[in-house]
């Protein structure tokens, strides 16, 4: 079966600085992969390449088999992507937004009012669907951005600290999303600091640090986050 995501001698390098050095890397179809590391190790640097928001410096990307070079649109179509850059316009309401991007992925009009109903009952937000988003708290953003990420049914999520602005409310929210029917299958490669948190979710942990991976096992392998930490702690810093 083919890989939901495939990376080969994966480089980016910013100005003379190297950021990302010749990563590989496969993920299986349905995989939930996390990725922990210091800050400035590359971790978004990498959801970034993956989603085609930004091109490498040498090697390749594949996504559910699609060259992101050569077939960045197909590529796309996979991906659900919620990271920093919300990918939001402030000045429409929740509801037009989603509509916006609902469009652009051409699901058809019935079916994407159905679905963004769906969804924004799903992240809490039904009774702020027709208010601008200018207006909303970090979180509102964050509820909307997951709705947005999950709009298209994507194979693959790429989730860069997903807990950002949200309470624990919204954080349980979340995570029975990602365990849903809909969702369960589909492949995850989140990036997070909320070690314990992540852990629980995961099957695999990748350790980024200074642009290479050093650390890549599975959850199976370990005992337990206590497991975790003893052996993965000095690769955190
Ligand atoms: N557009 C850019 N131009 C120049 N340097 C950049 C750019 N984007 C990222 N960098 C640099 O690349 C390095 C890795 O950044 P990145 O955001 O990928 O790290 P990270 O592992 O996600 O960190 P954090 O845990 O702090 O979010 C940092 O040194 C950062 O300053």
């Amino acid at each position: 079966m083919e890989n939901a995501v495939s990376i080969r001698k994966l480089s980016k390098v910013f100005g003379k600085t190297p950021v990302l050095k010749a990563l590989d890397l496969d993920l299986k179809k349905g995989e939930f992969a996390v990725i922990f590391g210091p800050n400035g190790a590359g971790k978004t640097t990498l959801l970034k390449l993956i989603s085609t928001l930004i091109e490498p410096t040498e090697g390749s990307v594949f996504v559910s088999g699609f060259d992101t070079a050569e077939e960045p649109e197909k590529a796309r179509r996979e991906i659900g992507m919620l990271s920093h850059d919300s990918y939001i316009y402030g000045e429409l309401t929740a509801k037009e937004n989603l509509r916006f991007f609902g469009q652009m992925y051409g699901i058809k009009s019935q079916e994407l009012e159905e679905r963004i109903s769906n969804l924004l009952e799903n992240v809490g937000l039904v009774t702020k669907a027709d208010e601008r988003v200018s207006t909303f708290s970090r979180g509102m953003k964050q509820r909307l951005s997951i709705a947005r990420a999950l709009l298209h049914r994507p194979s693959l999520l790429l989730l860069d600290e997903p807990y950002t602005g949200l309470d624990p409310g919204a954080s349980l929210i979340f995570e029975n999303l990602l365990k849903s029917p809909e969702f369960e299958g589909s492949t995850k490669l989140m990036v997070s600091h909320d070690l314990e948190r992540s852990f629980a979710l995961c099957d695999r942990i990748l350790v980024l640090n200074k642009g290479k991976f050093v650390y890549d096992g599975l959850k199976e392998d370990l005992s337990g986050f206590e497991g975790f930490r003893e052996k993965c702690g000095s690769m955190l810093v």
